[in-house]
């Protein structure tokens, strides 16, 4: 590594930079003020905001405004960050002071030396292409950060919502499998009446084919950018010409169909489109640790607990007792629901924070709800190879839980009331009698009677289903 280095100046004073650095002044010093996480800027966040400099500066030359070689030379520039090359170059903290203005200077500093030198200056002379008057050129930070963060999300839910359609499908595929399988629902951890595990798996994909629908209507929100409304969305310091092109010539390079607020102060000012995603993120994990923990439940044992499904064993359980596998899928997925829950809170204090003309705490919102999507993407993708996947059912078990519980005794409700049914039921439990022996011991049904009555799997139907079934067998 060089030791050598160049003066810089900002209005702060002057600093010795790296010579061979792209960055320069003020993002050096914005590394030294935010030692904070010691996480950089999101990659995808440093590629979108590459986009939107790029857009500017061809959007600026056909205002006329950039020289053709300056805008060329950014223009080759920003190709190089958007394909990664100079991802060393970014070295603010991803929470930082300032409203992003940090990174945005990061990006206009290596932007700006890279071009230069391009256009062979030297880095940190800025002659040719300086960062402010030629990069940030007709932007704000207050402008370029939000619509790099909205690009970003839309990157990043895009794997989320094609995994959660995965899952949804893994999930019907169980719910098939195990139709057949009848066992006793529970409510309120007591036994309750029958239902089929295909039915509780099923229950599992609806509600994540509407976490995802609810997700991907969220998403939509992000397609609202306020780029070009500069510092407070009055459009200070922008041409009518970069005014109206700047978001189609976005729209062109990143290929989502984006548009220009209507009311740019409201868009420069309000983060809720961001808490709105953080909230259906938040929604999904909630809802799929929720299924974790039945997952648990459900495969609890071997021996001692409810044991009604088994989850695939992927590794050791326990350093010390010998053959113990432990339900490790499920539980990283609750607790990286329990991340994304704290994530939220975090992202709505900061929009709730904001004053006046911007909210200044947009780099926490991002870092945290790129995270929460990223690492939800992650968990339910381990969540269906590693688990859902290599689900089985112990059918015999669940059969004979189902039939030694007292909870079928509701069924008798519509036929003998449910003061009769309540005395069968606790008889039941106290003597270890099953129902149906209790019923035709005591004479109130005959067995044909009975065996309607109590037909399990009936009893989980209803409608045109239950009506088929009933047809079925009576033919039989
Ligand atoms: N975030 C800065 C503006 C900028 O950097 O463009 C401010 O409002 O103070």
């Amino acid at each position: 590594m060089t030791t050598e280095t160049r003066l810089e100046a900002d209005s702060i004073g002057t600093m010795e930079v790296p010579a061979e650095a792209y960055y320069g002044v003020q993002a050096l010093r914005a590394k030294q003020n935010f030692p904070i996480t010691g996480t950089k800027l999101h990659p995808v966040f440093i590629r979108n905001l590459a986009q939107i400099k790029k857009a500017a500066a061809i959007t600026n030359n056909n205002a006329g405004l950039l020289p053709e070689d300056k805008a060329d030379a950014i223009v080759r520039a920003c190709d190089e960050v958007i394909a990664g090359k100079l991802a060393e170059e970014f070295i603010v903290d991803a929470i930082q002071g300032g409203a992003g203005t940090s990174a945005n200077m990061n990006m206009n500093e290596v932007i700006a030396n890279r071009a230069g030198e391009i256009l062979g200056c030297p880095k940190g002379s800025y002659k040719m292409v300086h960062p402010n008057d030629h990069v940030n050129m007709a932007q704000s930070t207050n402008d370029v950060i939000p619509t790099a963060g909205k690009l970003t999300v839309l990157d990043l839910l895009a794997p989320l919502e094609k995994a959660l359609v995965r899952l949804e499908k893994e999930l019907a595929k169980k719910a098939e499998q195990f139709d057949d399988v009848i066992t006793m629902g529970r409510t309120q951890l007591q036994d309750a009446v029958p239902i089929r595990l295909g039915q509780v798996f099923h229950g599992y994909a609806s509600m994540v084919s509407r976490d995802r629908k609810r997700i991907e209507k969220a998403h939509r929100e992000m397609y609202t950018v306020n780029l070009g409304g500069t510092a407070v969305g009055t459009a200070i310091n922008v041409s009518d010409s970069y005014f109206y092109k700047i978001v189609p010539n976005l729209e062109k390079l990143t290929g989502y169909p984006l548009k220009q607020a209507e009311d740019l102060f409201d868009a420069t000012e309000n983060l809720d489109g961001f808490v709105a995603v953080s909230g259906v993120v938040k929604t999904c994990a909630v809802d799929l640790s929720k299924m974790c923990n039945d997952l648990r439940l459900m495969s609890s044992g071997p021996k001692t607990g409810f044991g009604e499904i088994n989850l695939p064993a992927k590794q050791n359980g326990s350093s010390i007792m010998p053959g113990k596998v432990n339900p490790v899928i499920p539980e990283v997925v609750s607790q990286v629901a329990f991340h994304i829950v704290g994530h939220d809170t975090t992202i709505t204090m900061a929009a709730e924070a904001g004053q006046l003309e911007l909210n200044a705490f947009e780099p926490v919102v991002f870092c945290n709800l790129f995270e929460s999507i990223t690492t939800l993407e992650k968990a339910v993708d381990t969540l269906i190879v590693n688990c859902i996947t290599g689900i089985t059912a112990n059918r015999k078990h669940c059969k004979d839980l189902m039939e030694s519980s007292a909870g079928i005794a509701t069924a008798l409700c519509p036929h003998i009331g449910y003061k009769a049914s309540a005395t069968i039921a606790k008889t039941a439990v106290k003597t270890g009698k099953s129902v149906r022996e209790l019923v035709l011991e005591q004479g109130i049904m005959t067995e044909k009677e009975l065996e309607e009555v109590l037909d399990p799997y009936l009893m989980t139907e209803v409608g045109e289903e239950r009506k088929e079934d009933e047809a079925r067998r009576k033919a039989c």
